[in-house]
């Protein structure tokens, strides 16, 4: 690994906002799944929860391009399931929702630890998500439409929940939990090596500051590498 992509892994992953999520509320469209990962790995989201009502669809390529190896998709089966993880890490849970009762999503303070419920693209937010939400927002909308996309509505919230934790120093200090780091500085600097490990079922060594792998001989027995000889196969 270059020190540059080294360099850049570490002052994403510094950046990163564990605190502020997304969940994708049977939204299906493959287009629109990875824009939203798209979204979220570009501000610093480094989680993102989906609800899926009746198919499993794979977060993929297309628009995404490459982001969602940044960003961990927590995948549940109803709804109830995904906010009650959400409320049990102390969010408070946002459903982004066309009503009457909804605030504008500018009024909300986004510095708070924060879930964000993205509705289905034909049928909007389920009433089981708006009952177990604790706050409907809108997007104001003057024109002739009803509605945005949804990855256009998860956008417009997102730069505002980024602009409120930029301006609070929220960006720039390492928050994200170390194992999700380290994996991170692996798959990311080392994913040809991160391949070779899940297909032998071996555990992830430990990287160091300046990117190298530490990891004891036995394991690099298991690889069948050496360690002097690395440097040579690792991209
Ligand atoms: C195309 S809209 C769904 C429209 C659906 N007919 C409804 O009334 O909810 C898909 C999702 O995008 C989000 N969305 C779109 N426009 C929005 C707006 N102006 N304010 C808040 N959320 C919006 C919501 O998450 C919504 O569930």
């Amino acid at each position: 690994m270059t020190p540059e992509r080294h360099q850049r892994i570490l002052s994403m992953l510094n950046n990163r906002q564990p605190d502020l999520t997304v969940c994708m509320e049977g939204v299906h469209k493959a287009h629109n799944l990875a824009a939203v990962v798209r979204t979220c790995d570009a501000i610093g989201v480094s989680e993102v929860h989906a609800v899926w009502k009746n198919e499993q669809m794979r977060v993929s390529g297309g628009i995404a391009t490459g982001s969602q190896n940044w960003v961990d998709v927590h995948n549940y089966t109803s709804t109830k399931e995904a906010i009650s993880v959400l409320k049990e890490k102390n969010m408070q849970v946002l459903v982004t929702n066309l009503s009457e009762k909804a605030v504008d999503f500018r009024e909300i303070d986004y510095t708070k630890p924060t879930a964000i419920i993205l509705g289905q693209e034909k049928f909007g937010a389920s009433k089981e998500a708006l009952e177990l939400a604790d706050q409907d927002i809108i997007i104001p909308m003057i024109g002739m439409v009803q509605s945005l996309n949804v990855s256009v509505a998860n956008a417009v919230v997102l730069y505002e929940a980024q602009r409120q934790r930029e301006a609070a120093g929220m960006y720039g200090k390492p928050t994200i939990d170390e194992e999700v780091r380290q994996r991170m500085l692996f798959e990311g600097g080392h994913p040809i090596f991160a391949k070779v490990c899940k297909t032998k079922g071996l555990p992830y060594p430990h990287i160091d500051e300046e990117g190298e792998i530490i990891a004891s001989k036995d394991w690099w027995n298991k690889m069948q590498m050496s360690q002097e000889n690395w440097q040579d196969i690792d991209d």
